[in-house]
C-alpha cells in the first residue's frame, strides 16, 4: 500500500490596523474564491465579533461546504495563542477545507502570528508545521488615514484600544511592525487619495518595506490568486525584510534618486555618545525623519549597547544585550568560530561598540543631522575623562534592564 502523505493547508492571514479594510478585502476574496472551499478564522478583541458578523451577512460563505470560526475578547498574537493553535488544527484535521484564510484585530502584530506557524508549541506541544503551511502575511494599510495615524503621537490606550491593561503600545508602532514584517502590502481605500500622494506614500512605505509585492486597491477589490496560494512567506525572509535592516546590509551603497525627497541612509560611527547631548537631540528630533532604528552606543552605558527605534513621534530606547568587547578573548573567540562575520565587524580599538543608525524619512538634511549627531559625541577632551561620571539624563537605561538583558 502507498503511503498517502497529506498536503499542509495553506494559510493567509490579514493584519491591519483598525478599519483598514480587512474586513471588506476578505469579504470580497470570498465573493471571488472559485470553487475554493475556505474556512475563515476571524479574531476581533470585543466580546461580540462584528466582522463574523459582518462575513456572515456578506452571504459569501456556503453554510454546508464552509466554516467560519469567531475568536473573540482577545488577540490570536497573544492570550488567544493558544485557541488559534487548537482551531486551525482542527481545521485542518476535518480535511475538507483547501484553503483557512485569517483575519486578525487590528492591533495584532505580524510576528507572534507567523511563529505559531513556523515552530512546534512549547506549552502546548502543538505542532502545526505539518499540518498547516503560511503561505503569506498579507498587511492592509489606510491610505487615507496612514499620515493621520502616523504622527498621531496616540497610544491604544489612549484610543481605547488596548490589548490588555499593560498594553502601553504607540499607535505608530503598531503600523511600523505591521508594514514591516509582511508579504503583500495592501494599499487600501485609494479612492481616498489622489494620485500625488499615493505615490508619496508608496515609496515611503517601499523604504520601510523594500520586498513586499505591493497591490493598491479600492473597498478590498482584489484578484483573490494575488493574495492566496501565492507561496511568499519564509521566517527568515520575513524576519529580515524591514528597510532598516536591508539598509544596514547594503553598505555603502550610492543612494538611488529620490523622488519626493524620500531617502535614506546609514549613521556609523566608532565614537560613544554624551548622553545628556544625545537626549537633547532626542527630544528636538527632527520632523522629516520618518523612521530611524539601530544600536547605539552611549559612554555611561558601560558593557552595555543600547537600541534605539523611532517612529514618527515616538522614540523607543533601551537595553539592547552586551557588546561581545565585555567578553573574555576565550569567550569571544569560540563566537567569532561560530559567526565569523561577527569577526569581519571587529574593530582592533573599539571592539563592536559603534553607532550605527538607519534614518528613512522624506526631505531630510543628511548632513545636519550628521552634524548635529557627531556633536553629540564625546570630545577628544571627553575621552580622556571617566565617563562613568558623566550625567545621564536618559531613562532608559536602568539596572534592571541591565540585569533582565543579562
Ligand atoms: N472609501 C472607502 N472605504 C472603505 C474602503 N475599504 C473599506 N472601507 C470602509 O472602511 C470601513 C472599515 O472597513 P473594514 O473592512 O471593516 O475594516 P477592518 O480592517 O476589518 O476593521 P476592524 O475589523 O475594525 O479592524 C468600512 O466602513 C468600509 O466600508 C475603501 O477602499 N474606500
Amino acid at each position: 500500500m502507498t503511503e498517502h502523505r497529506v498536503r499542509p493547508i495553506p494559510v493567509t492571514v490579514l493584519c491591519g490596523y483598525l478599519g483598514s479594510g480587512k474586513t471588506t478585502l476578505l469579504n470580497h476574496v470570498l465573493s471571488n474564491r472559485q470553487g475554493l472551499k475556505v474556512a475563515v478564522i476571524v479574531n476581533d478583541m470585543s466580546e461580540i465579533n462584528v466582522d463574523a458578523d459582518l462575513i456572515s451577512a456578506g452571504g459569501s460563505l456556503s453554510r454546508t461546504e464552509e466554516k467560519l470560526v469567531e475568536l473573540s475578547n482577545g488577540c490570536i498574537c497573544c492570550t488567544l495563542r493558544e485557541d488559534l493553535l487548537r482551531e486551525v488544527q482542527k481545521l485542518a484535521a476535518e480535511g475538507r477545507f483547501d484553503y483557512i484564510l485569517i483575519e486578525s484585530t487590528g492591533i495584532s502584530e505580524p510576528v507572534p502570528i507567523a511563529q505559531t506557524f513556523t515552530y512546534a508549541d512549547a506549552e502546548t506541544g502543538i505542532d502545526l508545521t505539518g499540518i498547516a503551511k503560511l503561505d503569506c502575511l498579507v498587511t492592509v494599510v489606510d491610505a487615507y488615514r496612514f499620515w493621520q495615524d502616523f504622527s498621531s503621537g496616540e497610544t491604544l490606550l489612549e484610543r481605547g484600544q488596548q490589548a490588555g491593561e499593560d498594553d502601553n503600545r504607540d499607535v505608530v508602532d503598531l503600523l511600523i511592525d505591521q508594514i514591516e514584517t509582511c508579504d503583500i502590502l495592501i494599499l487600501n481605500k485609494c479612492d481616498l487619495v489622489d494620485e500625488e500622494e499615493l505615490k508619496e506614500l508608496e515609496g515611503v512605505l517601499r523604504k520601510l518595506q523594500p520586498t513586499a509585492k505591493f497591490i493598491r486597491s479600492t473597498m478590498g477589490r482584489v484578484d483573490p490568486q494575488e493574495i492566496l496560494n501565492t507561496g511568499l512567506f519564509d521566517f527568515e525572509k520575513a524576519s529580515q525584510s524591514a528597510g532598516w535592516i536591508r539598509e544596514l546590509e547594503l553598505e555603502n551603497h550610492t543612494p538611488e534618486t529620490e523622488e519626493y525627497g524620500i531617502g535614506s541612509f546609514v549613521y556609523r560611527r566608532r565614537r560613544p555618545f554624551h548622553p545628556e547631548r544625545l537626549a537633547e537631540f532626542m527630544s528636538e528630533w527632527p520632523e522629516e525623519v520618518v523612521r530611524a532604528k539601530g544600536l547605539v552606543w552611549i559612554a555611561t552605558a558601560g558593557d552595555l549597547a543600547a537600541n534605539l527605534s523611532q517612529a514618527g513621534p515616538s522614540i523607543q530606547f533601551g537595553a539592547a544585550g552586551y557588546w561581545l568587547a565585555s567578553l573574555s578573548d576565550r569567550e569571544r573567540e569560540e563566537l567569532f568560530n561560530e559567526e565569523p562575520e561577527l569577526r569581519r565587524k571587529w574593530d582592533d580599538v573599539t571592539g563592536d561598540r559603534i553607532t550605527e543608525l538607519v534614518f528613512i524619512g522624506i526631505g531630510m538634511d543628511r548632513s545636519g543631522i550628521e552634524r548635529e549627531l557627531d556633536a553629540c559625541l564625546l570630545t577628544d577632551e571627553e575621552m580622556q575623562m571617566n565617563w562613568g561620571d558623566f550625567p545621564n539624563p536618559l531613562p532608559w537605561i536602568s539596572a534592571e534592564e541591565l540585569a533582565n538583558a543579562n
